[in-house]
């Protein structure tokens, strides 16, 4: 499903961020991505939504050859990842809908399929109530479980989530990994990069440490491993 071979990536400065990663996740794993400020989790996620792309090494996504693609077919891989951030990043003048259609109009999708699976997903999510919301109308866990909407809407393989509780306080976190936790139910691969030791520590999954652009270990129900 996603696997990395010899992956180098320097950035146009010389940093090096990642030294000759390799990793296999396999279809429906649940997977944390856990290390130091600065090791090489956000590149590492980048480079599977193909954000950026290696300086050296393979990687593949369901089955695309990422490293290499075209150009004109990344729209077409970028639909089966789904991708959530620290900071939500909805589109502040459109409403909780609108932000979730507009991923299934730049695929452009029927529009009665857009408004039907829109709110299908809204609801799923718990924000069936509040649709004609604009982002600064919502709390921090409402615009992240939009943001959530937005990255199922199109059935993705994969989701990719950078620190998705970052900015949220225990309690709401806990929510988002409840919903984490159903979409990775229903048959979607997650990859989720995180500094929650305690959701980590109590939600067991794989955990992949990186440390200074290496992975220093791999463990299936692993631990957090750090103080912070
Ligand atoms: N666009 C960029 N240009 C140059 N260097 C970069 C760029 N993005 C990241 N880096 C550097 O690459 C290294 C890895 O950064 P990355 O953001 O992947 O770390 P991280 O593990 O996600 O950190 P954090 O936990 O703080 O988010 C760091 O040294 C960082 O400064």
């Amino acid at each position: 499903m996603i696997e990395l071979q010899d992956i180098w990536k320097t950035y146009a400065d010389g940093t090096t961020a990642l030294q000759g990663v390799n990793v296999l996740i396999d279809r429906n794993e649940f997977v944390y991505i856990v290390g130091p400020s600065g090791a090489g989790k956000s590149t590492f996620m980048k480079l599977i939504y193909r954000e950026e792309v290696p300086t050296k090494g393979q990687i593949s996504v369901n089955g695309f050859n990422i490293g290499k693609l075209k150009h004109r077919k990344i729209p077409y891989v970028r639909r089966n990842i789904g991708v959530i951030f620290q900071d939500y990043k909805l589109l502040p003048k459109l409403t909780a809908f609108d932000n979730v259609a507009f991923a299934m109009e730049v695929i452009e999708a029927p529009r009665k399929q857009i408004r039907r699976r829109t709110l299908e997903v809204l609801e799923l999510v718990g924000l069936k109530h509040k649709i004609n919301s604009l982002p600064a109308q919502l709390s921090g866990g409402e615009q992240q479980r939009v943001a959530i909407a937005r990255a199922i809407v199109n059935s993705p393989a994969v989701i990719v989530a950078d620190e998705p509780t970052g900015n949220l306080d225990p309690e709401t976190s806990w929510g988002i990994m409840n919903l984490l936790e159903e979409i990775n139910f229903r048959g979607t691969t997650i990859v989720m990069a995180t500094h929650n030791k305690e959701i980590v520590n109590t939600l067991r999954k794989r955990v992949i440490a990186i440390e200074q652009g290496s992975i220093v270990r791999d463990q299936q129900r692993g631990e957090y491993g750090y103080e912070i």
